[in-house]
């Protein structure tokens, strides 16, 4: 049987997109998945994401990590299913739908840049090296010195593996900042076990936390990742951030087949 597929990427976060609204895809093979996310066996991607329908929203969106695995929620991802439902004539410039972590609302504009809603966020920890929160997707947010230099495969691998983040882990995100609202960001991605080259939920927690630390004033901040420049902005009241939305890049990189019995 041959597949057809969509690859999609926001600032270099890079997905397989399928649309399942006719629900043919095998769900639960673990191991399918793995293949088409795998860059010389595969389609290659960070992940993979089924379009399907919803009875209530304009459509339902399922998100896997590179390993096969079905995680928790994806900003970049989310920005690149609304492009591409676009692209599949299921929306125009505005966009409901559900995903794992609940609803989200979104709209997407002439050249492609997408505003994302995130969720709401109330609980956050913060110590005195790192600080803890959940945007959709676990993140611990660290200040670094050495952003550039830093090896954050092995870095970040240390911390998502610790005792601190037990057998769910995190996504782990080391920051620079370089100005009162820019911050530089690299992240390590659970599910991908590597640096990828953006990471949307990574970005709006250095948002919130880097607000929530003091470290800046800012409710609308810009972030420089590796692939590229995301910006989040949000309303906050007696540390409850809502509103708060991921706005970026979404961007069509080709369509093909691919044989499954591969
Ligand atoms: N790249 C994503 C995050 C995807 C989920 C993450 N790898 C996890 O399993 O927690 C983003 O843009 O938010």
């Amino acid at each position: 049987m041959q597949l057809i597929f969509y690859k999609y990427q926001g600032t270099g976060n890079d997905f397989v997109m399928i649309d399942n609204r006719t629900d043919f895809f095998p769900k639960n093979n673990t191991k399918l998945v793995e293949q088409l996310c795998d860059r010389r066996f595969g389609i290659g991607g960070d992940g993979l994401i089924l379009l399907e329908n919803h009875p209530q929203y304009d459509f339902k969106m399922v998100y896997y990590n590179s390993d096969g695995n079905e995680s928790s929620m994806c900003g970049n991802g989310g920005r690149c299913l609304v492009a591409f439902a676009k692209q599949m004539g299921v929306i125009d410039n505005k966009a409901k739908f559900e995903a794992v972590d609940g609803y989200h609302y979104a709209t997407i504009d002439k050249d492609g840049i997408v505003a994302l809603q995130m969720k709401d966020v109330d609980t956050i920890k913060s110590e005195s090296n790192y600080t803890f929160l959940n945007t959709g997707s676990p993140h611990h947010v660290q200040l670094v010195d050495n952003l550039a230099k830093l090896d954050i495969k092995t870095e970040g691998a240390k911390i998502r593996y610790s005792d601190l983040y037990g057998k769910a882990g995190s996504n782990v995100n080391f920051v620079y900042q370089l100005a009162s609202d820019i911050f530089a960001v690299r992240t390590y991605e659970r599910g991908v076990e590597d640096e990828t080259l953006s990471c949307g939920t990574g970005v709006t927690a250095v948002a919130i936390a880097m607000h929530q630390t003091g470290k800046t004033n800012n409710n609308i901040i810009d972030l420089n990742v590796e692939g590229g420049k995301l910006k989040v902005q949000f309303d906050v009241d007696n540390g409850k951030y809502t509103n708060v939305f991921l706005i970026g890049p979404a961007t069509f990189v080709f369509e093909g087949k691919i044989n499954l019995d591969f």
